[in-house]
């Protein structure tokens, strides 16, 4: 079936070069260069994907993926960046991106991403999504942790920074439980805005609010005796936290504007990748759901901090690409494996994932080589490279830092030279001598 897509990217001939690549696969796309266009593009129908360009003239990647959650939450948004933005690409991800490509885009890439990201408009892994297990010391405590409270029917929150796997974690306490016969639904809350979470969660029916044209039956209903995943569980407004505390309680809910309860059977996963009990504690989360939610805790370890673990998952993943795309790769060279070694992986398995995917599209011989990797990998990281002298420490602790409030303010300069406690000028200075591009 043809398909509808948005592009918006102030490259014009980029676009139409994506535009007609699209078509040529049967695909219809219209284009939009500025977020100000897109909004109307947005507005006035509903789209199956939206391609957005991270830097535009008049805002950036995340206005488009915060205004296509608004009009259509269930539209994947796949965003474009520069690898030095990386931080950016995991800060769309969780608030409700469904991939991100990094420039140079490869043809290939884009349409893998595209092609999946039409086939189920969640980041859903597929079920038969094989899940790997880690051989450290922490992956081993985690799934044994896993295997514990599987089969029970306590309620678990997964911690853990995004890209992680908290996902598959949730996955496989399905498959390992009692549910497992039954289906896993998994919900992002980050993509429901405040009005939609509600009926998205328990239903409504015809005529409960303006827009409610038909029945509608909510992820706890239709999930049955199976498990409900709440992924980005501490975005859900306090609203819908009291509902779902309610839900939780009395194992009953109703449907928006209807008097029939129905029961709730299903197993509740839920994974965040904030502090949720830092949350609970100054209000912005309801302590009690909270303690509801987290009957027991699994902490997913950032990549970085599972270094044993990181050659088998880039070996899955090479093995994974080159069977995708029709390739016989034996490894990484020395050189590769000393740079991911080395480096901080911000956005984990995911980001890693990615990048092995990308350079089994790219290498041409038996061994992925250091130019099929982007070069922003090679930045030497602060904590594990020692021969760094003072100063170049300092630099590097000073451009991530600046770099982190970057992104935190949305590249708002003045605000992050506040944080900061310097002057915008000071702040340009730096950036310019750090080399930050923004
Ligand atoms: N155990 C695993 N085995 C194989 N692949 C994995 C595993 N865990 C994660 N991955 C890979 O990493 C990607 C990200 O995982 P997942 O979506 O579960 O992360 P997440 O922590 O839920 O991220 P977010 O918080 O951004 O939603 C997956 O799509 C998959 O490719």
């Amino acid at each position: 079936m043809q398909k509808k897509i948005l592009i918006v990217d102030d490259d014009t001939s980029f676009g139409m070069m994506v535009s007609g690549f699209l078509k040529k696969k049967g695909h219809d796309s219209v284009l939009s260069g500025n977020v100000s266009g897109a909004v109307d593009h947005l507005k006035k129908g509903t789209f199956d994907l939206v391609l957005t360009d991270y830097r535009l003239p008049d805002g950036t990647g995340m206005d488009v993926l915060e205004k296509s959650k608004q009009f259509s939450s269930n539209t994947p948004v796949v965003l474009i960046t520069a690898y030095s933005e990386i931080r950016v690409a995991v800060d769309a991800i969780k608030k409700g991106a469904y991939e991100y490509i990094t420039k140079p885009v490869n043809a290939d890439e884009l349409l893998h991403v595209v092609t999946k990201a039409l086939k189920n408009n969640r980041k859903n892994p597929s079920s038969n999504s094989e899940y790997i297990s880690g051989n450290g010391e922490e992956a081993r405590r985690m799934e044994e942790h896993i295997r514990l409270v599987a089969p029970t029917e306590v309620a678990v929150l997964i911690q853990g920074e995004s890209g992680t796997g908290k996902e598959y974690v949730a996955r496989r306490i399905h498959q390992l439980s009692n549910h497992a016969d039954a289906p896993f639904v998994a919900v992002d809350c980050g993509a429901l805005t405040p009005e939609i979470a509600s009926s998205e969660l328990f239903g409504h029916i015809k005529g409960s609010f303006t827009g409610a044209v038909d029945n509608k039956t909510g992820h706890f209903e239709s999930v049955g005796r199976g498990t409900i995943f709440l992924d980005e569980v501490g975005n859900l407004s306090y609203e819908v936290q009291v509902k779902l505390l309610r839900a939780i309680q009395e194992r009953k809910a109703r449907r928006l504007g209807s008097n029939t309860e129905f029961t709730i059977e299903a197993r509740i996963v839920a994974a965040t990748n904030d502090d949720l009990r830092n949350s609970s504690m100054n209000g912005s989360f309801r302590e009690d759901l909270y303690h509801r939610l987290n009957e027991f805790q699994i902490s997913v370890p950032p990549l970085r901090a599972r270094r044993d673990d990181l050659l088998k998952y880039a070996n899955y993943f090479r093995e994974k690409a080159a069977a995708e795309f029709g390739k016989e790769i034996e490894g990484f060279s020395e050189a590769v494996l000393g740079i991911f070694e080395r480096y901080e992986w911000p956005g984990n398995l995911r980001e890693l994932r990615n990048v092995v995917r990308r350079s089994v599209l790219l290498t041409q011989g038996d061994f992925v080589e250091k130019a099929s990797i982007p070069p922003e990998l090679e930045i030497p990281s602060v904590k594990t490279d020692q021969e760094l002298n003072l100063s170049d420490a300092r630099n590097a602790t000073e451009k991530q830092m600046i770099e982190e409030v970057l992104v935190k303010t949305r590249h708002n300069k003045s605000e992050t030279a506040r944080l900061l406690g310097m002057d915008r000028k000071t702040l340009y200075n730096k950036m310019q001598k750090l080399n930050i591009d923004y």
